[in-house]
């Protein structure tokens, strides 16, 4: 083989390419191959052979050698004498690994050449770690035979080790890279990573202790990061040293954005100001390295210290490149992680603490004051017509207005408060550790309000924005989380019931009154199954005719125990809860069934009118609903006449227009109910696309005593002829009214002066009356 090699150039150059130990087996054969053609006798005689043998083994770059039972070497190539630092074969025959490697790894050397001798089994390729070259600590792999006499009696063993430093530590270096990524993937505390990393590097590089330091949020300073192997008073000192053009090697390397090497700390000038600091540590070089993210920022630094004055080799500076990159990658993806938890748990318009946030830490915020005999206080917290202002100023008014008063609200209480966004224009205050005193508590709350009703300046406008509250102290008024919550809830309903800008706080009544709220909703739910709903109707009567032309459709409650209960008792609950939607739902079919019903048994054929709630006309596709309703009862749309109220209407005018006209084009008759309590403008309502006005019972009641009520009665008469529109007044109970009514030119009447409201039963009895219904409108 090695005859081969060495006469065949490019076979010797191909093998010599992959790998340094076979090249360098390649050349020993070569010059061994060389020395052997120029001393090789025809006849050799057995000295010659033995001096052969000698230069052979010599010139092989391996660890050769022969020990007796006793691990005694009997002999042994010049390599493995010069690797263990000794100078001749003399030196090392006698001794012992014992005598030449700390005591444990002598110990595990000879373990196994006791089991080669006591088996006589050869052991091939194991890795065993020995202190060659001077106490340098190397891998070999090793195969060991046993050594026989002539009589074939085990007399010792022979040996065979190749050192595979560089391919172990380039395993470690895989692995170690492998793990550290690992520990990134798998979202590792920082500090630990920091942890590994150095550890790693400072296995790889010998003689050598690293340090990591982050760059401060600010920029201008560097913060420990780890250190496990530097003092600790050490990196007390330098935590938090500034950067500059002259701050040591760190500093100066964050400075720089640029690797700072430096051979020696007591002649480099960088050092000047740091050099008392690091003398008694015995620190000579410190080659620092920029950590930076992948836009190039400095993030902080990966440094080396060495007690002794030198400079890294070109394979040293890769892996402190590589370290510094992945010190990269671990503190870019901490951030990241940072940032999604810190959006997670915070509010993006305000920056304030969110509901998600406020839910974990206020249980153990509550947990830390019970037994000390203090309050903590939460308050819900609700702007007073934010809706106004966004609706009347745009988004970003509202916007910039959440801003502000976030920040006053921040500003108004403690760091250890907390003020929390929980949507829209609500917040949530916990103040902690007050002391007991209901004056203190309402007083610094207050203040709050105070702070938050000042005069502001959105987008060049002077604002002024008060807000309501809702208090429940812990542990009076609750003692979890969940019991506060609910009791400011309360409160804040109570502050809004009494017309906003005030502050309650939570009582018993108001728990007494919010039980009695959800039994009743309980009981409304349940009403439409338990089928205790019906319609009364109200007759509407042509004033010059004197003939009834339309039906208003009263709801009422047949409650089992209450009796009849009258809509105003139970239609605003219903609202609030959203019930009003499938009760107004029944509504409208039963209205519809009854006039389809009257309209079949040859009644005449009457409108039927029927109430609107706005959060019935909010329902998507309302319209369709409605047309489908009359195609499935069989009425035809023109005898529905839906009465909206003006606010409904104004709530939203793009969107009520849209619905209006949807309902117009199926063919049903809008009327403006309660005409006169809203505010809608001129212009707007001359773009409603409706039949009737109904003027509100209100300028009805007091006519014709009361002069103002007369005129505005008066006036809406004549703003609905002007345009176009029929007028009706509801509430009417004497003839004086009519008389007015009457003299004004309203088309229509609807009250107790005619009739009051009536069972389907009784109404229909004053249908059958001949004189009493008109024609078909
Ligand atoms: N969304 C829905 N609201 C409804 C429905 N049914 C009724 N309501 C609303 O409830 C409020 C109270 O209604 P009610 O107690 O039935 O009172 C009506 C009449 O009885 C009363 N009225 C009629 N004439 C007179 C009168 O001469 N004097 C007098 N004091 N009261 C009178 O007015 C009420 C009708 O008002 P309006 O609807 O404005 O025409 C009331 O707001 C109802 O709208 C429903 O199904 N859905």
């Amino acid at each position: 083989m090695a005859k081969n090699t060495s006469r065949n150039p490019r076979y010797a150059a191909l093998n010599a390419g992959g790998n340094e130990n076979t090249r360098r087996l390649i050349d020993a054969s070569t010059r061994l191959a060389e020395e052997m053609g120029r001393i090789f006798p025809a006849d050799p005689d057995i000295a010659d052979r033995h001096y052969w043998l000698e230069t052979i083994i010599n010139h092989v770059p391996d660890y050769i050698y022969a020990k007796d039972t006793d691990g005694r070497f009997l002999i042994a190539n010049q390599v493995t004498v010069a690797d263990n630092g000794l100078e001749s074969l003399r030196d090392i025959i006698g001794k012992t690994d014992f005598d030449l490697h700390p005591q444990h790894l002598a110990m595990a050397i000879a373990e196994v050449e006791r089991r080669v001798i006591e088996t006589g089994e050869p052991i091939f390729g194991i890795e065993e770690r020995a202190m060659v070259t001077k106490g340098r600590d190397r891998w070999l792999m090793t195969s060991k035979v046993p050594l026989r006499n002539k009589s074939g009696k085990i007399v010792g063993i022979v040996g065979v080790s190749r050192d595979i430093s560089d391919r172990k530590a380039a395993e470690r270096l895989l692995e170690g890279q492998a793990h550290l990524l690992e520990m990134i993937a798998n979202g590792r505390p920082l500090d630990e990573f920091f942890r590994e990393l150095i550890l790693l590097i400072e296995a790889l590089i010998p003689r050598i202790r690293g340090s990591i330091l982050m760059l401060s949020p600010d920029g201008h300073r560097l913060l420990h990061g780890a250190a496990p192997n530097l003092d600790e008073t050490y990196c007390g000192m330098i935590h938090g040293v500034e950067i500059g053009p002259k701050a040591g090697s760190c500093g100066t390397a964050a400075w720089r954005g640029e690797q700072v090497i430096v051979a020696d700390i007591f002649e480099d000038p960088l050092w000047e100001d740091y050099r008392e600091i690091v003398r008694p540590y015995e620190f000579r070089a410190c080659w620092s390295t920029p950590i930076h993210s992948r836009e190039r920022k400095v993030l902080g630094t990966f440094a080396l210290y060495s007690e002794a004055v030198c400079v890294p080799d070109e394979q040293q500076k890769e892996l402190i490149a590589m370290a510094a990159h992945l010190a990269g990658i671990a503190i870019e993806r901490k951030q990241a992680e940072d940032r999604i938890s810190f959006m997670a748990h915070h509010d993006a318009l305000t920056g304030l603490p969110n509901r998600a946030l406020f839910e974990e830490q206020v249980a153990e915020a509550l947990e830390a004051l019970r037994g000390t005999g203090q309050w903590a206080v939460l308050a819900f917290l609700d702007l007073d017509n934010f809706k106004l202002v966004n609706d009347t100023l745009g988004h970003a008014a509202g916007d910039e207005l959440l801003k502000v008063t976030a920040t006053r609200m921040r500003a108004s209480v403690r760091k250890s408060d907390m003020v929390v966004r929980v949507g829209g224009d609500e917040f949530i205050l916990l103040l902690n550790g007050l002391p007991c005193e209901r004056d203190v508590v309402l007083a610094r709350l207050e203040d709050i309000r105070a702070a938050i009703a000042a005069p502001m300046q959105i987008n060049g406008r002077g604002l002024q924005v008060s807000c309501s509250m809702g208090v429940a102290c812990f542990p009076n008024q609750g003692k979890t989380v969940g019991e506060l919550l609910a009791n400011a809830d309360m409160a804040m309903y109570r502050a809004k019931e009494l017309g906003r800008n005030n502050l309650q706080v939570f009582t018993e009544e108001m728990a007494d009154k919010a039980h009695e709220k959800l039994l009743k909703q309980a009981e409304l739910r349940q009403a439409i199954a338990r089928d205790e709903f019906l319609l009364h109707f109200q007759p509407q009567v042509n004033l010059e005719t004197g003939r009834v032309f339309a039906a208003e459709a009263l709801l009422r409650w047949r409650h089992p125990e209450r009796g009849m209960i009258s809509p105003g008792d139970f239609i605003p609950l219903a609202e609030e809860t959203g019930l009003i939607v499938p009760i107004g739902d029944w509504v409208l079919r039963a209205a519809c069934r009854q006039c389809k019903a009257w309209h079949d048994d040859g009644l005449p054929l009457l409108i039927v009118s029927v109430n609107v709630s706005a959060r019935q006309f909010r329902e998507r596709n309302w319209a369709a609903h409605v047309a489908a309703v009359l195609a499935e009862i069989g009425l035809d749309p023109r005898f529905l006449e839906l009465e909206l109220t003006e606010s409904l209407i104004m709530q939203d005018v793009p969107g009520a227009l849209a619905t209006m006209h949807e309902l117009e084009a199926i063919g049903v008759h809008l009327a403006i109910d309660d005409f006169g309590t809203g505010y809608s403008s001129l212009s707007a309502l001359k773009r409603f696309p409706v039949r009737r006005l109904k003027i509100d019972r209100s300028f009805v009641e007091d006519i014709p005593a009361d002069v103002d009520d007369k005129a505005i009665t008066a006036a809406i008469i004549s703003l609905a002829q002007n345009l176009g529109l029929r007028v009706i007044a509801e509430g009417v109970e004497t003839q004086a009214q009519v008389d007015f009514l009457r003299h004004s030119g309203c088309d229509e009447i609807q009250g107790y002066f005619f009739s009051r409201p009536l069972a389907s039963a009784d109404f229909e009895a004053l249908l059958r009356q001949p004189a009493m219904t008109a024609d078909a409108p």
